[in-house]
């Protein structure tokens, strides 16, 4: 399977998101990523509902929707409504992860599971088998534009592991600092997806950064 490129457009210009949003759609782009951010689960307010019912109007790619709020449970038929293929939640903001889960699938979304850098990938054992994607934050979540932490290729390394023991067909997405100077290495140690907010948005041609990052993960 080629590996998947997902700008987040946290980093994008909202005054001109239709533009933004275009330029994902005309580029070599996978997923357009979107960050859900609530102000408790993470100390940064994002944007909500309205914005990404603005974004589905415009958006042609998969929408991989990342909610970092609490009581997630409550808003899952909401984000199917308004174009979320992917719904990814917090296995810290989830008392009943696997309910969640099954939810999620059951609104006919590809269920993701989030885990913070300081959280053990041991905690995906008993659901490993039930979810369709990982996301390793390789930041702590809440704001673009950190610095990418090491400790994560030890994690997609232990991931990897775990999911090909198990059998399961969950893909590793990686979040946060993602650049072209550590995007071969994150595919090589068994990542499959890689979202890029500031380092597409911040740079002189988004779609040529796209383009690159694409390039350097299928290399
Ligand atoms: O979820 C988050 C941040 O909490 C990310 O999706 C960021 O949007 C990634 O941004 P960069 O680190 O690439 O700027």
């Amino acid at each position: 399977m080629s590996k998947l490129i997902a700008p987040s457009v946290l980093a994008a210009d909202f005054a001109n998101l239709q533009r933004d949003i275009e330029m994902i759609n005309n580029s070599d782009a996978d997923w357009i990523h979107i960050d859900v951010m609530d102000g408790v689960f993470v100390p940064n307010i994002s944007f909500g509902i309205p914005v990404i019912k603005a974004i589905q109007k415009h958006a042609k790619k998969t929408m991989d929707v990342h909610l970092m709020i609490v009581n997630p449970d409550q808003y899952i038929s909401t984000f199917k409504n308004i174009g979320a293929n992917n719904l990814t939640v917090h296995f810290e903001a989830c008392t009943h992860l696997h309910r969640t889960i099954q939810a999620i699938q059951k609104e006919g979304m590809k269920a993701g599971v989030a885990l913070n850098p300081h959280t053990p990938i041991s905690v995906l054992e008993d659901v490993i088998m039930d979810i369709d994607l990982i996301c390793l934050m390789s930041v702590n979540p809440g704001f673009g534009g950190q610095n990418f932490i090491e400790n994560t290729y030890k994690k997609i390394i232990q991931l990897k592991h775990m999911i090909e023991q198990s059998g399961s067909s969950a893909l590793i997405e990686i979040d946060g600092g993602v650049t072209d100077q550590n995007a071969h290495k994150l595919i090589s140690a068994g990542a499959d997806i890689l979202v890029a907010g500031s380092f597409v948005f911040k740079s002189q041609n988004p779609s040529e950064t796209i383009q690159n990052l694409r390039l350097l993960a299928n290399s």
